[in-house]
């Protein structure tokens, strides 16, 4: 474990050979990066959430993988391309297994795989070529998201301004979980395009959910807004309606840990909530994700997996500990009491105003209330 003092929003460290993933249970109480030697690490990380936010799963999920292949001693005890390809492909599948709902990580494995594939046909075909090509491709997808998600937040800004209401001067938005430089390379999806309304001088100020169970609104989110001097607010998941009836927000703007075709979204659970506040209040209701969490093979909502997740997350809340570098978890709720835990929820397409990405924002044709998004991608 490498202990850091300053503060950093940089989740995701790594240089040929080594990752390191700053320790998301810590936070805000502690910046703490923890070394990922190879796949073990990546799957137990995520599995655990000291990584998360869909697009920073997939990226450590490759880049694990990646690490562990950069260790000369492997790639010479798996000498040949067909050993190396075989290896990748069965190391892809059991990082498959550490999380159910965000797509990017299947995406990114099946990309990864059929490039692998492709690497070890290839005439002259070695395990060090066919290594390097994986390496190098999971490499680039740290460069890309922070590209992504740059554009993410100029095509999001450009829509909040052109559809907010007249009668707003200044633009005030509530988003929920955490979608920032935490959960992916950096910027961030739909704190990307908060973070873009600030820079351009459009915002006067975000609200944020706590996000209960797991927090990420208060704990990651918050901390965020701090860090970057954006003018904020916390509130607590039942006060969003209350929010919107007396503040004029003017948009909720959300990620996305997967879209189907049809826009249905799972994202954080409590934004199906929160979208339905959004109709009823007539403010925006946005989905900011990379074009990775569509997932054109998964027709509606209905088909998309929801991870259920421990009891403790919701009988327990995190806090600080005496221990320097260190959380403890309190009880808070009745020993013995049943729980449920589902991690995300799923929005229908009919109460989303537009899905924006880095290829830029799709809406509903007129009449429709589902979106196209093959058509979108095409
Ligand atoms: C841009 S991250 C998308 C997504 O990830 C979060 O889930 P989790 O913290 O459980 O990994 C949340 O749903 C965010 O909106």
């Amino acid at each position: 474990m490498v202990m850091q003092t300053a503060p950093t929003l940089e989740a995701i460290r790594y240089k040929k050979g080594s990752l390191e993933i700053l320790d998301q249970l810590l936070l805000p109480f502690a910046t703490v990066f923890e070394q990922v030697k190879g796949v073990e690490d990546g799957h137990r990380v995520i599995k655990t959430m000291k990584v998360r936010g869909a697009p920073a799963i997939a990226i450590v999920a490759a880049l694990s993988l990646a690490v562990e292949l950069h260790s000369t001693a492997l790639v010479g005890k798996l000498s040949t391309a067909p050993s190396i390809q075989e290896f990748v492909h069965s190391k892809l599948e059991y990082l498959k297994t550490s999380r159910p709902t965000a797509v990017n990580l299947f995406e990114a494995a099946g990309r990864l795989d059929g490039l692998v594939a492709r690497a070890a046909t290839v005439a002259n075909a070695t395990a060090q070529s066919v290594a390097s090509a994986y390496i190098d491709a999971a490499e680039a997808m740290l460069q890309k998201d922070i590209e992504d998600n740059h554009n993410i937040g100029r095509f999001g800004t450009e829509y909040v301004l052109k559809h907010k209401p007249q009668t707003q001067a200044e633009v005030q938005v509530l988003t929920h979980c955490n979608t920032g430089s935490l959960a992916t390379a950096g910027w961030g999806t739909a704190l990307g395009i908060i973070r873009d309304l600030h820079a351009s001088g459009n915002l006067a100020h975000a609200y944020c959910t706590e996000t209960r169970p797991y927090n990420q609104g208060s704990r990651l989110t918050a901390y965020e807004l701090v860090y970057e001097n954006i003018p904020a607010t916390l509130i607590c998941d039942d006060m969003a309606s209350a929010l919107l009836a007396r503040k004029p927000i003017t948009a909720i703007i959300v990620g996305a840990d997967r879209v189907a075709a049809n826009g249905d979204t799972a994202n954080k659970i409590g934004t199906y909530q929160l979208a339905i506040t959004a109709q009823y209040h007539n403010v925006l209701f946005i989905v900011a994700a990379p074009s990775t969490s569509i997932d054109l093979l998964t027709a509606s909502g209905k088909d998309i997996p929801i991870e259920e997740r421990a009891a403790v997350e919701v009988v327990q809340i995190r806090g600080p500990s005496v221990q320097e570098n260190a959380s403890t978890t309190v009880q808070i709720a009745a020993p013995g009491i049943g729980v449920w835990n589902p991690a995300f929820d799923v929005t229908p397409a009919s109460l989303i105003s537009a899905i924006v990405t880095e290829k830029g924002v799709c809406v509903k044709k007129p009449g429709s209330d589902v979106f196209d998004l093959k058509d979108f991608l095409s």
